[in-house]
């Protein structure tokens, strides 16, 4: 496979303060690909430099096999901020309009490729003015935006973070069916949307990648999280007092009263030692509902562990 995006052992330091410390990353040709990690992360100071528009302290970037900024990557590079920003007097076609004089596509193609992102982004069809937009509707405006030049490599920052539910829909349902026409990178801190959408995710924090790779592998990669377990008793203190410490748990949560979330290591194990556990305490077990560890489970362990 082809990567789209190298990055190696990247460093990016303010003063004393190190944003990225040692960054690893590598997003493959075609694929979706979040890059998570929470507020603070570094994630946005990766992606400037990805892009061209801030420099490295040390370390190795490659995007689309050459050096960011360079005059034959930029223009094969769609990027979308967090907030685009566009002039509100002008509608969604004439923002596009603009945007492919700017890439000095021909006018024949312009109008075609034009209607082909209003049709995919939604917008066919609405008159108003930007300045009328919904934040979802800027968003995919930006989106289509970003596409105008049919680029190889898409690059989002936070593309859900500001949208209401449906709006977050519409967006994910938009980057999965960009996949396999062009590469998408996109940060985010919300892993519903990672494990909605991507094929890859790489999971940063203090500027480092913790884990990396398919969705499936980053479920399994904190202390071989297998599944969580939610369990329903009268005395959860009591159990969760009983179970801290065993090998087979990673994490134990009281997450409503009178329920434990476990995640564990060990699905076999878990499934004959907790109601042994349970019994030996004379407790009375109401509900146990057991399911594969979500990202959100890896998440907070490794993140919760590492701070
Ligand atoms: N220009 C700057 N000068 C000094 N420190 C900076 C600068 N830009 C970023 N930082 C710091 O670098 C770290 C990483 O910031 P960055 O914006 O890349 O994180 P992020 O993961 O994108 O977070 P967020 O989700 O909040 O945007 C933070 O501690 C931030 O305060």
């Amino acid at each position: 496979m082809t990567a789209a995006v190298e990055i190696t052992q990247l460093v990016k330091t303010y003063g004393r303060h190190r944003a990225l410390d040692g960054l690893d990353l590598r997003v493959e040709e075609g694929s979706v690909h979040g890059f998570l990690g929470a507020n603070g992360a570094g994630k946005t100071t990766a992606l400037r430099i990805l892009l061209g528009l801030a420099r490295q302290t040390s370390g190795g970037v490659r995007v689309l096999g050459q050096e960011p900024g360079s005059a034959s990557v930029s223009p094969r590079i769609g990027y979308c901020p967090d907030v685009p920003g566009f002039f509100s007097w002008m509608t969604a076609r004439e923002v596009l309009e603009s945007s492919a004089r700017l890439f000095g596509l021909p006018t024949g193609t312009t109008r075609r490729r034009i209607d082909e992102l209003l049709e995919l982004t939604g917008l066919r069809g609405v008159d108003a003015r930007v300045g009328g937009y919904s934040r979802g509707m800027r968003q995919r405006l930006g989106i289509a935006q970003a596409l105008i030049n049919s680029p190889a490599l898409l690059v989002l920052d936070e593309p859900t973070s500001a949208l209401d539910p449906l709006g977050r829909r519409v967006v994910l349902d938009l980057l999965a069916e960009l996949r396999g026409r062009t590469t998408v990178l996109f940060s985010t801190h919300l892993l519903p949307d990672v494990e909605r959408v991507c094929d890859t995710v790489a999971i940063i924090d203090h500027g480092r990648v913790l884990t990396a790779g398919s969705l499936a592998h980053v479920r399994t990669a904190f202390g071989g999280v297998q599944a969580r377990i939610d369990v329903d008793v009268d005395d959860p203190a009591r159990l969760r007092d009983a179970l801290e410490g065993l090998p087979w748990i990673v994490t134990i949560d009281e997450t409503a009263p009178g329920m434990l979330a476990l995640t564990v290591t060990d699905l076999d194990e878990a499934q004959t030692r907790l109601p042994a556990e349970v019994a030996a305490l004379g407790l009375r077990l109401r509900r146990v509902e057991q399911r594969d560890a979500s990202l959100e489970d890896v998440f907070v362990g490794m993140v919760g562990v590492q701070r």
